[in-house]
């Protein structure tokens, strides 16, 4: 039996076209995607620039600041990586990541590959490696890659950029495809029905991102005989259907398309053999983990053990880890580079600037790229902002002024933000102002400059922004404009650019010193960045497990709620009294500490999903007023609606929540993770 589940034409017809292909063909969609000879690829070099750090805050003066911060420009070459100044960097070389330290945790740890030669992937997917100049495993598929075959499941953590897409599909294709060469050799046809039923599902947080994976499974799949469909929102369902209905073995999707497909009785996950979540920790906050737990759990997927789970990103916060252990069976946590390593690739500078001062050093830094840029081209430079109404706002302004720019942001439609990536990754649009819709996973070949125009309000939100550039080997600029709403996120960035060898400006040290509103927040503001360590080896860790650990009102010594919780970054923690704790959809944090509350309310804390926030300093994410604090409604949030992250009173956000004023998680309804 061949792995297609769906089958819609006549018993007995074999599904792959690709078996009758004339050998040696390669199709369209395999041939622009090898990469061009890299000895032909010898692009411009640019001149050296001066380096220079001006210090810049407090300056209220727009021009001064502007042109003083232009010296420190340095911008790639986009075809080459040729650095323009002072900076060491060099074409695509993996080299760099070599000395990363790497850490796995669990028991009977595969050991490393060191070439793909050494994996056995199969002649048909090595061979497609071979042709897309993949020459030597990163460091996260040198490890990753043994551990999956060898059937375990896993948790992996590597950088931006390093090639998890790969280090997840390879060994999901290299297995299918050998069980559909004993299939067919037993059987000769497919075994199907009127469902489509996938041997794997890949499942990604965007849509973009979604086509990305697909892209790139479908490119290593070329003769192997495994095919890969992709399901997301926003496009027509009747096409994705009519791809299905051609077979599918591994189907990448975003889970709202996903789930309502399977309520349509159209897709079956009952032979699944492998899960992956891509950006599995967003996957498993914000508001996914109840799509995901439904999928994962009431979907009839064949159930941790029996099913191979793999999760991968570049961030992965403790209470995130805990979550994700519930889909997981006697797995092996990889963390591949010390937080910070490879983002070394990635140059980080800040810049002090007022609100009403960011355009005009916008400007000033656009036209000293266009200036340095390979035949005054401007390279490709994205530039993030906090609301869909601000980046279609910036857009406009810069294509006014003679910068051609595109924007891509949830209240666009599909085939808007589709086109928009189009014309931002051939050039022509070399900017592109972005919400958080763009800033994960997204692989847009020579992205030159990221600039955070606003910063996002968590740091692993900025390693994902930032690591938009930088990818491959290559190095990167990145560029942060830090105003004084920004206060909070201060010593969370400074730590990861000193654990990436950056150097941090004393005014930011300074503004980091004076921060005193509770503790490091070490879900929003302080931890999670890349790296980080297994959640099962820390010694906090309450013994009777995520639902906490003492009693049935909950654990530890400062909590107490139905689900309990344990000293510190609790889950399910119910009322928190002092110290710096997370409750990922506990009720209060009360007291002195910095508290994160995801999912609830509470004094002096932030809560991602609602609830309200009684007291200052509060940031509420998804919605929920803000009493105290700012502003009455929604202090970080933006009242009118139309917020990225914005709660307040009646906005819908980025992600297409309907949110209403203190309206709790269970009221908030999920509309568009599609
Ligand atoms: N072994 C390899 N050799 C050469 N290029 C590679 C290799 N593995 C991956 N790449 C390339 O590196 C780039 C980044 O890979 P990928 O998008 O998988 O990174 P990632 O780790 O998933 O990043 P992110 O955390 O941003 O999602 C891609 O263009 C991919 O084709």
């Amino acid at each position: 039996m061949s792995g297609d589940g769906l089958y819609f034409g006549e018993p007995g017809v074999t599904k792959y076209a690709g078996h009758t292909r004339r050998p040696g063909f390669v199709p369209p969609h395999l041939r622009y995607k090898f990469p061009p000879d890299p000895a032909a690829d010898i692009g411009h070099r640019y001149p050296r620039n001066q380096r220079g750090r001006g210090r810049c805050f407090p300056d209220h003066n727009p021009i001064g600041i502007a042109t003083n911060r232009v010296g420190n420009l340095r911008i790639s070459d986009p075809k080459t990586n040729e650095a323009s100044a002072d900076g060491a960097t060099n074409a695509i070389d993996f080299s760099a990541y070599d000395d990363i330290p790497v850490e796995t945790s669990g028991s009977d740890v595969p050991p490393p590959a060191n070439s793909f030669a050494e994996i056995d992937l199969g002649e048909v997917l090595n061979r497609n490696i071979e042709r897309c100049r993949y020459l030597k495993p990163t460091p996260v598929q040198r490890y990753a890659i043994p551990i999956s075959l060898s059937g375990r499941d896993l948790m992996a953590c590597a950088q931006t950029g390093s090639g998890k897409t790969a280090a997840f599909c390879f060994p999901i294709i290299s297995s299918i495809a050998r069980s559909l060469s004993v299939q067919h050799t037993e059987n000769g046809h497919n075994r199907g029905g009127w469902v489509a039923s996938p041997l794997a599902l890949i499942l990604s947080p965007t849509r973009e991102l979604s086509c990305q994976i697909h892209e790139e499974a479908n490119k290593f799949c070329h003769q192997t005989g495994v095919r890969v469909a992709v399901v997301y929102g926003g496009a027509p369902a009747a096409t994705q259907l009519r791809d299905l209905g051609k077979g599918v073995d591994i189907l990448v999707a975003t889970p709202g398309r996903l789930i309502d497909l399977i309520e349509r009785s159209r897709i079956s996950l009952g032979r699944i053999k492998h899960l992956a979540l891509d950006e599995a920790d967003r996957m498993l906050d914000m508001g996914f983990e109840p799509q995901i737990r439904k999928i994962v759990e009431q979907m009839n997927m064949p159930p941790p053990g029996t099913r191979q789970t793999m999760l991968f990103s570049a961030t992965f916060p403790h209470a995130i880890q805990r979550l994700a252990s519930d889909f997981l069976s006697n797995y092996i946590f990889l963390t591949v580079g010390r937080v910070g390593s490879s983002t070394e690739l990635i140059k980080q500078r800040v810049e002090f600037v007022s609100d009403m001062d960011k355009r005009s050093l916008l400007v000033n830094l656009l036209r000293a790229e266009k200036a340095q840029g390979s035949n005054g081209k401007q390279p490709l430079t994205l530039v993030f902002v906090e609301t869909k109404r601000s980046a279609d706002s910036l857009q406009n302004w810069l294509c006014r002024n003679g910068f051609p720019a595109t924007s891509i942001h949830g209240d666009r439609n599909q085939p808007e933000r589709e086109q928009a990536l189009r014309s931002f990754k051939c050039g022509a649009t070399p900017l592109m102002v972005a919400t958080d819709v763009a800033a994960r996973g997204l692989d847009i070949p020579h992205v030159a400059h990221v600039i955070n125009f606003d910063l996002p309000r968590d740091i692993d939100g900025y390693v994902h922004r930032i690591g938009r550039t930088g990818r491959a080997g290559k190095s990167g600029l990145a560029t942060a404009f830090f105003s004084d709403a920004n206060q909070p996120l201060a010593k969370a960035l400074i730590e990861l650019m000193k654990e990436s060898s950056q150097d941090v400006p004393d005014w930011l040290s300074e503004y980091a010193n004076n921060f005193s509103s509770g503790g490091e927040r070490s879900r929003h503001y302080g931890g999670g960045r890349f790296g980080g360590h297994d959640f099962r080896k820390d010694a906090q860790m309450p013994t009777a497990g995520r639902y906490g650990s003492t009693n049935s009102n909950g654990g530890g010594l400062h909590s107490y709620g139905s689900y309990g919780g344990g000293d510190r970054d609790s889950p399910y923690g119910g009322v928190w009294f002092g110290g710096d704790c997370d409750s990922s959809y506990g009720g209060a944090g009360v007291g002195s500490g910095g508290c994160d509350s995801s999912f609830g309310g509470g004094a002096g804390c932030d809560s991602s999903y609602g609830g309200a926030d009684v007291g200052g300093g509060c940031d509420s994410k998804y919605g929920g007023a803000d009493v105290g604090g700012d502003d009455m409604g929604a202090s970080n949030a933006d009242v009118d609606g139309g917020g990225d992250y914005s709660g307040g009173i009646g906005s819908a956000n980025e992600y297409q929540w309907a949110s209403s004023p203190g309206a709790g998680y269970d009221e908030i309804v999920p509309t568009g993770w599609d």
